[in-house]
């Protein structure tokens, strides 16, 4: 069920998701990755291709865009290959055809007035995430910034999440984890989080409303105290 308002007077902190959350980047990944296409003399991947394979990683979207177009499993030297290329394509274009999500800025706003501790859980790599966020003006919201090779294994698995709160100092059962993704609340679930679902972003092609989640927002403006 959708909510117009999700009560957060109860948490001490928040964890929130980067691509599909906060920022709508199914453009970038799209250039990046055609751009490495091309390198590869390969096909090209359309928005709707990528976007039910974004959410687990850049290694993971790279292995599944390089099946999509051979239709069979790359080997590791095609990997390699295209990984180069990729985070070579990525590092210049990131941010050029992405645009923050309606609601975000006064989201966050509203979660640092009520006092919340934030920190940004992504799984994407460090050296995309950071400048991303700062390119967008959202850096300054964040006391931790943590990208997919931050620890040794991504959402939907628990540990990104523990982390985090161990170095937010709160207890998970007082931090919400807010995305939109069954990974983020795989991983959340798992962690003990409470979790927030947006209704807008990229969950592999299913409905948001099939995971299961505390509730689902249309916009982080909605979370107030
Ligand atoms: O797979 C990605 O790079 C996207 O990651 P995120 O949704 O955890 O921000
Ligand atoms: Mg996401």
């Amino acid at each position: 069920m959708n909510t117009l308002r999700f009560d957060t007077s109860t948490f001490d902190a928040a964890i929130v998701d980067l691509d599909g959350t906060m920022v709508d980047t199914l453009g970038d990944f799209v250039v990046a990755l055609n751009l490495m296409l091309d390198d590869l003399s390969l096909a090209h991947v359309t928005a709707k291709d990528v976007e039910s394979m974004v959410g687990k990683g850049s290694e993971h979207l790279i292995r599944s865009t390089l099946r999509h177009v051979r239709g069979s499993e790359a080997d590791e030297a095609l990997c390699d290959a295209a990984w180069q290329r990729y985070t070579h394509h990525y590092l210049i274009i990131n941010g050029q055809h992405s645009a923050v999500y309606p609601g975000v800025v006064e989201g966050l706003m509203a979660l640092r007035a009520q006092g919340l501790r934030l920190a940004c859980l992504t799984n994407k790599p460090n050296d995309f995430a950071k400048p991303l966020l700062a390119a967008k003006g959202l850096d300054a919201y964040f006391e931790f910034v943590f990208g997919g090779d931050a620890f040794e294994r991504k959402k939907p698995d628990p540990l990104p999440l523990q982390k985090t709160c161990e170095a937010l100092g709160t207890s998970p059962a007082r931090t919400l984890m807010v995305g939109d993704s069954s990974n983020d609340a795989q991983a959340a679930r798992a962690a003990g989080c409470p979790v927030v679902l947006v209704t807008y972003g990229y969950n592999h092609g299913e409905p948001i409303q099939g995971v299961d989640a505390d509730a689902f927002v249309d916009s982080l403006a909605e979370l107030r105290g």
